[in-house]
């Protein structure tokens, strides 16, 4: 059966997962044009989205009370879901998203807001997706890479102590749609396990 001929059939939604660092773009980016590559239709999209709250999230520059940014990121999810999401799969278009719920469920849970409840609430309206890649690095590794290449100073979401809870929280998610990845490979190799992992999840979809 041609590569990801499946996808034809039926679209599917991906999402990458993992610590500021940990290379989610990057894959995103590889997988997108791999798909793009096999005239599948695909779209390449990311939270916080390019919506009006987005936009706004990203603008931010001193960090909101927890409670003030759950409530921003969720909005911003019901935005990207109706605009985008949603009728990307209707039309039979899969899409690749860079963050999705379990961000909110890590980084917000670790500033003290609990994980459950944050998931429960998402549950109420997002999307599940068919997979979520959750790329698992150390925090200093990934600290150096985002000063390798990062010129301005970190952003506000990446400080160390705030990243340690971040992944730990990553760390302890065990949901049956999401695959751990170990990102200290080379992109390569990640990309390489990403398109066997696929490729064996499309199969088993689809017998
Ligand atoms: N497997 C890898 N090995 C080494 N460096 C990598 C790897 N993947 C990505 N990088 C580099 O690390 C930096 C961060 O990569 P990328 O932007 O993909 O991560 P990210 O998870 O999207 O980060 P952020 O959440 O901060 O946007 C970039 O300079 C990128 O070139
Ligand atoms: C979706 C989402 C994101 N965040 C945080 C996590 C990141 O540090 C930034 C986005 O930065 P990126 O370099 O564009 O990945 O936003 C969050 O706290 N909660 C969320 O739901």
């Amino acid at each position: 059966m041609p590569r990801f001929m499946h996808l034809r059939k039926k679209p599917w939604f991906i999402v990458f997962e993992g610590i500021d660092g940990s290379g989610k773009s990057t894959q995103a980016r590889l997988l997108a044009d791999k798909l793009h590559q096999a005239d599948i239709p695909v779209i390449l999209t990311a939270e916080p989205s390019e919506g009006p709250i987005g936009c706004l999230i990203r603008t931010l520059r001193t960090r909101p009370s927890p409670e003030e940014e759950r409530q921003l990121f969720t909005q911003d999810r019901k935005d990207h879901i109706s605009r985008v999401i949603a009728p990307a799969l209707k039309n039979g278009i899969s899409v690749i998203c860079d963050r999705y719920v379990y961000s909110s469920v890590a980084y917000q849970g670790a500033r003290g807001i609990d994980p459950r409840q944050i998931l429960e609430e998402n549950r109420t309206f997002a999307l599940e997706p068919d997979v979520t890649f959750l790329l698992r690095i150390g925090v200093d590794e990934a600290l150096s890479r985002i000063c390798e290449g990062r010129k301005e100073a970190f952003t506000i979401f990446e400080a160390k102590a705030n990243l340690e809870r971040v992944a730990a929280i990553y760390d302890a998610l065990d949901d049956s749609h999401v695959k751990k990845i170990d990102a200290s490979m080379s992109p390569e190799e990640i990309h390489r396990e990403i398109l066997d992992y696929l490729r064996l999840a499309f199969t088993n979809s689809s017998a």
